[in-house]
């Protein structure tokens, strides 16, 4: 059985492709009572590149009701698909009752967190993804499916030889995402993989977010290039202090990102638009705070994680006229 947990863009994507080889061993767990209905009634409708289809699948509402449906099967995967500040205590303590020791946690944000104090508090084991699957989420049942990635799995542990057990479980997962639709690997170094991610999203989405521009934008500036290349001196410094090896060509990379995802509005940005939090702080802020553990200055991050606060602040501020 496998629970997603989560049902925005990405939790809805998981959760439709896996529900669309095999529904009955699938369960969406959302927050509201509304979605968890809709979507046990008419279930999830994928827009595709060409096409539209619809996958029917249970879903429950992250409460009393996912306890007992968790009670009834302990599942074998959970997929956590919320944002990373929806990783709060109330989700926490829920999964520390449903935790069951064979159990196997898969955590899909992006971003950055010290995960050692959440894992050690539920048991099962843990593993993270990076995921370059791209989702919108258009209705509380509705998502398009905006670009096809690529999802890595890794223990936290990496980069230490994963166990025969490990990896047997690891290409259980695979195996299934495969045959449903969504590339999947397994990472000796998803830490590292973290890194990457987090280097391209800390350039692009700052910038974009402020600047309220699409992705591609960025490349058609010098200015913003040399702005970009300064963020990119100073995370990679960071990265070198924590004996975190980026490849060596990792701003070609950043520029591809950019390129592949020209016509995009970072997540940032769409955060700010929609007066949602955004995910800077595990992003840029997760960069400072490491840079200052290691005595590196980082002003770039720290000038642009405080407009983007700044932006947050006034974009979600209850408005009284
Ligand atoms: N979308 C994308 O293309 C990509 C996203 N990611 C990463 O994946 C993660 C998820 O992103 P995305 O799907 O876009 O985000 P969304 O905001 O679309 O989805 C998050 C979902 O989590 C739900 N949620 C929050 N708290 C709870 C709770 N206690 N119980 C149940 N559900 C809860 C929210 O519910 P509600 O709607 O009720 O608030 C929301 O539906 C993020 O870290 C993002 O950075 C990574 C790569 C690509
Ligand atoms: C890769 C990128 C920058 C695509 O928009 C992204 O991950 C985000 O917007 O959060």
């Amino acid at each position: 059985m496998i629970h997603v947990i989560g049902g925005g863009a990405i939790g809805m994507l998981y959760a439709a492709r896996l529900a669309s080889q095999n529904a009955s061993q699938v369960l969406l767990a959302v927050r509201s009572m509304e979605q968890a209905s809709y979507i046990s009634e008419a279930g999830i409708r994928i827009e595709d590149e060409d096409a539209g289809s619809v996958v029917r699948l249970s879903s429950v509402p992250t409460d009393g009701a996912y306890i007992e449906k968790v009670m009834e099967q302990p599942p074998e995967w959970v997929l956590i698909t919320v944002k990373q500040h929806h990783i709060q205590d109330q989700l926490l303590e829920l999964f520390r009752k449903t935790a069951h020791p064979n159990s196997n946690w898969v955590w899909l944000q992006n971003g950055m967190r010290a995960m050692d104090v959440i894992q050690a508090q539920i048991p099962g084991m843990h593993w993270l993804a990076v995921t370059t699957e791209a989702s919108l989420r258009l209705g509380i049942g509705h998502i398009k499916y905006t670009g096809r990635g690529r999802t890595s799995i890794g223990r936290s542990t990496a980069p230490l030889e994963l166990s025969s057990n490990e990896k047997s479980r690891a290409f259980s997962l695979i195996e299934k995402l495969e045959k449903a639709g969504l590339r999947a690997a397994l990472s000796n170094n998803i830490i590292e993989e973290l890194w990457r991610k987090l280097t391209v999203n800390a350039i692009i989405n700052p910038l974009t977010a402020i600047l309220k521009i699409r992705n591609g934008s960025l490349l058609e500036s010098d200015d913003l290039q040399r702005v970009m290349k300064q963020l990119y001196r100073e995370v990679t410094a960071v990265a070198e202090a924590e004996y975190i090896h980026l490849p060596l060509n990792l701003w070609d990379y950043v520029e591809d990102v950019c390129k592949q995802t020209s016509q995009n509005y970072s997540s940032t940005l769409q955060d700010l638009m929609n007066g949602r939090p955004t995910e800077l702080d595990w992003m840029n802020g997760f960069i400072i705070e490491k840079a200052s553990e290691h005595g590196i200055e980082v002003p770039t991050h720290q000038m642009l994680y405080s407009l983007v606060k700044g932006l947050e602040t006034v974009h979600t501020k209850p408005k009284s006229d």
